[in-house]
């Protein structure tokens, strides 16, 4: 069943499993002490974590899928990983119970890209904010973010199991999270803790929320929406890549929301883009109006994402 499966259920699945195996690398790189921290750019770093769940999903993903097109936030990895980094199975489940969308059951591994953000929120995991770390594998075709997981190490859940992966397929739907729809008689965004500025909290300003979450981390603030704790992820600002928005936008729209810069368009996540979003983000639930928040964006805030 596994092997005979069309493309994208393989590369759902797969995921499924290969971001679990690098979420307990996160794990255990943080049980040793030694996060082997290096600079980046300003605000901008990268662990020995980051490093070691990127040679992980990037070895296992080229080894099932040699001839897809594989971007990872780390830039080029070391593909000769331990035995016991190398994931070859699917996730079961997932494929006995879900059925291909047609319109994604005649594809080529030459159509896809698949964007890895190993470690999504390092500032976040070197202070310790350990719930908003995520691990997001992104899978894009003809330009499109069409499929994702976003695995979330250290989950505690009620029966006090830790972690959790949460998958979506747009035209299948999603898995792995019960989504719940945000209050009806208050107005929530979620946006950035660490990366603000002037034209950012403009942006919030004119949605007059009545409360702001600011906390870590793309694919986090994109559970938030899942989970009915936020209705929009709010961030006009550049800074967020290709590989923090392919998944959880697939996730987030193969459930029914929307996920687009902050002019509405969507990003193209092909082989040959840009890596930056430089237009910001916009992320709101099912069932909110992507559009009438869009239309409450002052000129000012439109103009600064226009020029970026
Ligand atoms: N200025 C920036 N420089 C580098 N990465 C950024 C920047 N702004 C945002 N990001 C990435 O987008 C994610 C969401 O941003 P924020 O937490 O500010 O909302 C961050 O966790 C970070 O991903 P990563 O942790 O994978 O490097
Ligand atoms: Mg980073
Ligand atoms: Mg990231
Ligand atoms: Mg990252």
């Amino acid at each position: 069943m596994a092997n005979t499966a069309p493309l994208v259920m393989r590369l759902v699945g797969s995921s499924i499993k290969i971001a679990h195996r690098a979420g307990n690398i996160i794990r255990d790189v943080m049980c040793r002490g030694d996060l082997g921290i290096i600079e980046k750019g300003k605000d901008d770093l990268q662990t020995e974590a980051d490093r070691s769940a990127q040679r992980c999903i990037v070895a296992s993903l080229s080894k099932l899928f040699p001839n897809i097109t594989i971007i990872g936030e780390e830039g080029a990895s070391d593909l000769n990983v331990p035995d016991d980094w190398l994931i070859t199975e699917s996730n079961a489940e997932f494929l006995e119970k879900h059925k291909c969308p047609e319109t994604l059951a005649d594809l080529k591994e030459s159509d896809v890209v698949v964007w890895v953000d190993p470690l999504d929120g390092t500032s976040e995991y070197t202070q310790g904010f350990l719930e908003r770390v995520t691990v997001l594998i992104g899978i894009a075709i003809n330009d499109r973010a069409v499929g994702g997981v976003i695995h979330q190490p250290y989950y505690k859940a009620e029966s006090g199991d830790v972690g959790r992966t949460i998958w979506g397929l747009k035209g299948c739907g999603t898995g792995g999270i019960l989504p719940v729809n945000p209050p009806s008689d208050r107005f929530l965004v979620t946006t950035t803790r660490s990366h603000s500025n002037g034209i950012v909290q403009s942006a919030l300003d004119a949605l007059a929320p009545d409360e702001v979450l600011r906390v870590g981390g793309a694919g986090y603030k994109v559970l938030q929406l899942l989970e009915g704790k936020a209705h929009a992820y709010v961030f006009a600002s550049a800074g967020c890549k290709k590989w923090d928005t392919c998944a959880p936008e697939a996730v987030l729209e193969a459930h029914g929301g929307t996920l687009t810069d902050m002019l509405g368009h969507h990003y193209r996540y092909g082989k040959d883009v840009t890596f930056p979003n430089s237009s910001g983000v916009l992320g709101t639930a099912a069932g909110v109006s992507h559009y009438n928040i869009l239309s409450k964006i002052p000129d000012t805030v439109r103009q600064a994402m226009y020029q970026a």
